[in-house]
């Protein structure tokens, strides 16, 4: 299947570490997001990735892996999304991981289905920003020079602005967004309701759903009607 992330507005983040009955799963798979992201910052493993990919593939719904460690890439997924944590203070999460990757499978890639995320972490209680050290403590300034280095430097597809447990501030990420020429911003964190969803919306070109999926299904499925009409790109 071609996955086209530059259509996507919404997408659920479902993690593999995380119990998620049949009927929610057959929800949120025809719910009209434009598609599935499997990922988490622990306890993912090649069994439970296996797993989750098995049972959403009985939907039309593009299904997609966001890396997080190696013992977990499964292969079988629509698309590949690499994580960069721009703001990580250790390297391991800029390129060691990804160097330690690539010499076991750098000969075998598809790149068409491999798309690099530079990630900025602001949530600094977070598990992915203590995972890496992130440096959290950023003004607009250095996020903007962490956006454009992603967008004009590494010509990456993605920049994420990841507040993942905590809804972020929307002026800085509307502000992000303006940064960029080429990169589409996605946003996550902390949207728990079709209101949060619609700021997000008016900031973000995308926007991640993830931990309210697991408290509070009905919730999270009205993040869905979020209207994207201002983006217009
Ligand atoms: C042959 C074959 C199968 C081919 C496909 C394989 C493939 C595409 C290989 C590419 C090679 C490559 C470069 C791989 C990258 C390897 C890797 C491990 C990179 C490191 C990624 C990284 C920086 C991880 C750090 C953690 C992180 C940023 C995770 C992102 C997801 C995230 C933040 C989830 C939120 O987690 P959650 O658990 O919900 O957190 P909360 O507790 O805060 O809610
Ligand atoms: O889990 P939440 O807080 O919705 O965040 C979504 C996503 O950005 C996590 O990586
Ligand atoms: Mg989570």
């Amino acid at each position: 299947m071609i996955v086209d992330i530059r259509k996507w507005k919404h997408v659920f983040k479902l993690d593999p570490d995380r119990d998620i009955s049949d009927e929610a799963l057959d929800r949120l798979c025809l719910s009209g997001t434009d598609a599935i992201l499997v990922g988490g910052s622990s306890g993912v493993t090649f069994d439970n990735t296996v797993d989750l990919l098995s049972r959403i593939r009985q939907y039309e719904v593009p299904v997609v892996l966001e890396i997080s460690n190696q013992e977990a890439i499964v292969p079988g997924f629509d698309l590949f999304l690499i994580p960069v944590v721009l703001n990580a203070d250790d390297p391991k999460w800029i390129v060691g991981q990804h160097h330690e990757a690539l010499k076991e499978y750098g000969a075998l890639l598809n790149w068409d289905e491999i798309v690099a995320e530079g990630y900025i972490i602001l949530n600094k209680e977070a598990t992915a920003a203590q995972l890496t050290s992130a440096r959290t403590d950023l003004d607009a300034k250095d996020v903007a020079a962490y956006a454009r280095m992603a967008d004009k430097l590494f010509h990456m597809s993605i920049v994420y602005l990841e507040y993942s447990g905590t809804f972020g501030d929307m002026e800085l990420v509307r502000r992000t967004r303006q940064v960029l020429e080429n990169a589409r911003l996605l946003y996550g964190g902390g949207i728990d309701s079709l209101e949060k969803a619609q700021l997000a919306a008016e900031a973000a070109d995308t926007i991640v759903v993830g931990n309210i999926i697991y408290s509070d299904l009905e919730q999270a499925l009205q993040t869905v009607h979020a209207n994207f009409n201002r983006n217009g790109r």
